[in-house]
């Protein structure tokens, strides 16, 4: 697991870290620009050439050694007014001492710029010029090489929309490096205007900020990935994200309250040892006739997953239909509420699983408050969740410590809808509220742990723990979104959760397994696809 941080934590770390006399502001801003600027050659080795000869320059050769034929390579380099700008100056800095030809720009006022900031503005004013941030940008970056963002990085507080021209180039040049026909574009900790906390952009209300907001190739970021990196615009806006390490040691221990993870591949979860009913039992509710393949496709992951048995329980109605197509999954009949309570009296049927195409009605609240009841290991999803959309209070009172519900941003929007308008107001300032501060106070207010969908799930717990499964970047998977794979998300909850994983361990492994099975499926996935992945997926985890 890797920590994410907010702006104001990062903040704190370099803070402590300058109090503590270990190190200096501009030592740290030095060690960031080095970092932009090995990871600029780390990721594009052929930059690293000069121009024309390609004949094995070094990255450290300076102009005089080019040879006669050798250009060299051009970057435009555009400075902010605060330290992310600093750090602006000390890549220009470097990029010139390897022999490129460097254009700076400043937005912002070089008398304001803050003390480190101020003292790399002056080292590159030694020997070369800084234009206020215009227009000129478009014709200087021509024919450049690359183009770095640092203008804004965790210190934006409000919109960036100024130059709107030269941010709608660099959103282009983002795509057209691609083919070679452009700069490419590096932001420096965070594409400019957007929120290193929540990766909204800001003052972008109703409009798409992917049209003419700065993108960029690849971000680098320093000492921890941040928030904004991988929730909702910013982890499409980055690029990619390498983080480089300044320097800085963390002196809070990972996973408390306050901090958030990013899920790593889970060790823990073999199935070694014991006899079917050690590894649970789970129980999923099918919806009657015609509505009953989504508590299958979860039977079927739970099952895959490792659950020692499941059960699916069927309305009359749809006996039949599960009965063809069930096998290793047993079936058992269960009309309403007082026979859901008989059945479970069976203590050995540890966790239920109740949505997936329940339907909507009294009778499904029913169910649902009859399970909660029994406080036992409990998955609500879809409909179970829906179903309390005119009054969202009574199943909170009936939630408890061990369940977990999995809304997508509509039923997260029926629950809770006064999150969901402050999540989806149009950001104006930084930090904006974010997908992580909305899924924490749900699950406070819902008393249990919510997973709340999408490609940047986040998932948290009424304490405050959190975690955010990313499917970006090298783990983008979008044919995920497919009809289905919900139903299969919530099976591997409630089978971890049969198997004794904890409501929030459920949910992360669950979570992190889910991206790869569809992973290892790849496009043309359909929901069905996902358990039959999870043998392959656990050889290569190493999870027995
Ligand atoms: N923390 C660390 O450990 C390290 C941090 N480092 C680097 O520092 C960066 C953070 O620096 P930072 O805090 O100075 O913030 P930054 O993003 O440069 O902007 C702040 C300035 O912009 C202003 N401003 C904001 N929004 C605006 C707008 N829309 N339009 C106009 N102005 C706006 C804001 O004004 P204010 O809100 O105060 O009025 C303030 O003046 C970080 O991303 C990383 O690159 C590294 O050097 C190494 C270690
Ligand atoms: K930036």
């Amino acid at each position: 697991m890797t920590e994410l941080l907010t702006a104001a934590q990062m903040q704190a770390i370099e803070q402590a870290a300058i109090a503590s006399g270990e190190v200096t502001g501009l030592e740290l801003m030095e060690r960031a620009g080095q970092g932009v600027v090995e990871a600029i050659f780390e990721e594009w080795p052929e930059l690293a050439q000069p121009v024309e000869s390609g004949r094995g320059a070094s990255p450290s050769r300076s102009p005089e050694y080019l040879g006669k034929d050798d250009a060299p390579r051009r970057a435009v380099v555009l400075c902010g007014p605060g330290n992310n700008g600093g750090d602006g100056f000390v890549v220009a800095r470097l990029l010139k001492e390897r022999g490129w030809a460097v254009e700076v720009f400043l937005y912002g006022e070089p008398e304001k710029l803050p003390p480190d900031a101020k003292v790399n503005y002056e080292r590159w004013r030694e020997s070369d010029a800084v234009r206020p941030l215009c227009e000129e940008v478009i014709d200087a970056g021509e024919d450049a090489d690359l183009a770095v963002d640092a203008v804004f990085g965790t210190g934006l507080t409000r919109p960036f929309l100024d130059h709107g021209e030269v941010q709608s180039e660099l959103n282009l040049w983002q795509a057209a490096s691609r083919r070679g026909a452009a700069p490419r574009v590096v932001a420096v900790d965070m594409p400019s205007g957007a929120c290193a906390d929540s990766g909204l952009y800001l003052g972008y209300a109703g409009e798409n900020p992917f049209d003419s907001a700065v993108m960029a190739n690849f971000t680098v970021s320093f000492h921890r990935a941040k928030l904004g990196q991988f929730l909702s615009d910013g982890a499409v806006a980055c690029g990619k994200v390498v983080v480089k390490d300044i320097g800085l040691v963390d002196r809070d221990s990972p996973a408390v309250p306050g901090e958030v993870v990013t899920l790593a591949a889970p060790s823990a979860g073999g199935k070694a040892f014991g006899h079917k009913y050690s590894h649970g039992h789970a129980l999923l509710l099918s919806g009657g006739h015609g509505r009953t393949g989504a508590a299958r496709l979860a039977a079927r992951g739970a099952l895959r997953i490792g659950a020692g048995l499941v059960t699916v329980g069927s309305p009359r109605s749809a006996m039949m239909e599960n009965a063809y197509q069930l096998t290793a999954i047993m079936l058992r009949q269960i009309d309403g509420p007082n026979e859901l309570d008989q059945l479970l009296e069976d203590r050995r049927i540890n966790a239920v699983c109740l949505g997936p195409g329940l339907g909507l009605g009294a009778e499904t609240q029913m169910l649902v408050m009859s399970v909660l009841k029994q406080e036992r290991g409990t998955v609500l999803d879809a409909d179970a969740l829906t179903q309390f959309e005119q009054n969202p209070g009574v199943l909170f009172e009936a939630l408890h410590g061990n369940c977990v519900i999995t809304p997508h941003g509509g039923e997260f929007a029926r629950l809770f809808p006064d999150l969901d308008e402050k999540l989806n107001a149009p950001a104006t300032t930084g930090p904006a509220y974010s997908k992580v501060d909305a899924t924490r106070e749900a699950a406070k207010r819902a008393g249990c742990v919510v997973l709340f969908k999408g490609p940047d799930t986040v998932i948290a717990a009424p304490n405050g723990c959190c975690s955010v499964n990313s499917a970006h970047y090298q783990r983008s998977a979008p044919w995920l979104a497919t009809a289905g794979s919900g139903d299969v998300l919530a099976g591997f909850i409630i089978g971890l959760m049969a198997r004794g994983l904890s409501p929030m361990q459920a949910a992360e492994t669950a979570a992190y397994l889910h991206v790869e099975c569809a992973l290892n499926f790849g496009p043309g996935l359909i929901a069905e696809d996902l358990p039959e992945q999870i043998p392959t997926v656990l050889r290569r985890l190493d999870i027995p």
